[in-house]
């Protein structure tokens, strides 16, 4: 590398990387207290990498055993918890210690065990648990990760996410399967999109991609008077009455069958929300439907809420760039867009004041807001 023309961010990275990967560094930094304090770190963060693939195994096996409801009775030996959970002795003793080790269990002095703090986090936020049993899909599709980044979706988790399905309107089980993965993860982004943003003053609100309706339950409780529309493919649409007829604000939902690209869109709304919609899509799908939804909102110079996971501007986001991008291109569709991306499209399709609105929880979502001219 030129040094001396490259600019300080990268010159600063090399000399960094170059005493990284010298020996004699490591050698002289074992040699002192704050220099073990760093490679230790530098090794736990790197050893956590290697190792992550086990660590979300034990997770696994922790859920589809039921080990984190038991944990929560109190405290229990090995052997009362391999009764529970009807595993062999042996079995659930690992799988308790490797619990323990990751503060998804706590270990007593006494030998028995009790629920962590991970593991009470976990049960707090039961959608949690409901996507680490869907991972089995992509879990099969990365098996050879460098087959599942050469080919795009064709695997386990295309099957399951049937966008693109040759009848978009023959109910499957696929489409139940994703709604119910849905509905059960929806609380934490729902609470955490409506905290960001303030939506009591809405009249006519119509959520697109709306699944079963569960976030527009939550906006019910904060909107007391709104319409409440949801536009979801006609199968999910179907799911989405059945779901939303005993709610106590049935009389104000109205629900609409059909594609999003080309079926009617309620007119008059002043709000429209995507609510983890965008980033399945590529890039056509996504300016042809901000652009339809930029035409329906005009007249009434409408709002449009974006609450989604986003990629990074420096690729720092772990949910965006690691899980979301590798687990999009597995699934064959669409990738978590940076927010100013997102700001480009929506200025291509005629939006404006456009402003990211900063959750406390990015790994649950992202919210952009703008408005039509
Ligand atoms: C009591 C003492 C001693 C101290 C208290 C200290 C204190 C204040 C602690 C805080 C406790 C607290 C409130 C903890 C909260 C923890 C939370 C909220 C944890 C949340 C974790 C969320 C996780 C792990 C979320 C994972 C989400 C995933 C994997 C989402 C996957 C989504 C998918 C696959 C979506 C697919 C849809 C598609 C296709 C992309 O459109
Ligand atoms: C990832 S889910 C999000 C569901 C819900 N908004 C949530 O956050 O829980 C995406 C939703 O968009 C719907 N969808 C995908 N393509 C669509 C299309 N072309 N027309 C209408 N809905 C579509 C799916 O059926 C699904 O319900």
């Amino acid at each position: 590398m030129n040094g001396s023309k490259a600019p300080f961010a990268v010159r600063w990275r090399d000399r960094r990387n170059r005493i990284l990967l010298d020996q004699r560094f490591h050698k002289l930094a074992m040699k002192f207290g704050i220099g073990r304090f760093f490679a230790r770190r530098s090794a736990q963060k790197l050893f956590d990498l290697t190792a992550g693939f086990i660590y979300s195994q034990v997770l696994a096996a922790g859920i589809r055993a039921g080990l984190f409801e038991h944990l929560a009775k109190g405290p229990t030996s090995p052997a009362e918890t391999a009764r529970a959970i009807g595993l062999p002795d042996d079995g659930t003793r690992r799988l308790l210690a490797a619990s323990a080790s990751l503060d998804l269990a706590d270990k007593l002095s006494d030998g028995r065990f009790m629920l962590g703090p991970q593991g009470a986090a976990l049960l707090a936020n039961p959608g949690i648990a409901a996507m680490v049993r869907h991972h089995d899909a992509i879990y099969a599709d990365l098996a050879d990760p460098l087959k599942a980044l050469e080919t795009r979706g064709g695997g386990e988790l295309a099957k399951l996410w049937d966008y693109k399905g040759p009848d978009q309107d023959r109910p499957t089980g696929e489409t139940e399967r994703y709604t119910a993965l849905m509905t059960a993860s929806q609380d934490l982004v729902a609470a955490e999109t409506l905290r960001v943003f303030n939506i009591s003053g809405y009249t006519r609100i119509l959520d697109i991609g709306g699944g079963s309706g569960r976030f527009l339950t939550h906006v019910a409780t904060r909107n007391a008077n709104a319409e409440l529309h949801l536009l979801d493919r006609k199968t999910v649409a179907d799911l989405a009455r059945e779901a939303l007829r005993s709610h106590p604000a049935s009389h104000r939902f109205t629900v609409h069958g059909g594609n999003f690209l080309d079926a009617p869109l309620p007119d008059g709304c002043d709000l429209i929300t995507l609510v983890r919609i965008l980033h399945d899509h590529d890039d056509d799908i996504v300016l042809a439907l901000l652009d339809r939804i930029s035409h329906a909102l005009r007249p009434s110079r409408g709002t449009l809420l974006i609450s989604e996971p986003m990629a990074d501007e420096r690729a720092r986001s772990r949910i965006g760039d690691a899980y979301f991008n590798i687990y999009l291109h597995a699934m064959g569709t669409g990738r978590p867009r940076t927010p100013s991306e997102l700001t480009r499209f929506l200025e291509r399709t005629g939006f404006s004041r456009i402003r990211h609105l900063s959750t406390g929880m990015p790994i649950a979502t992202s919210a952009l807001v703008a408005e039509t001219r």
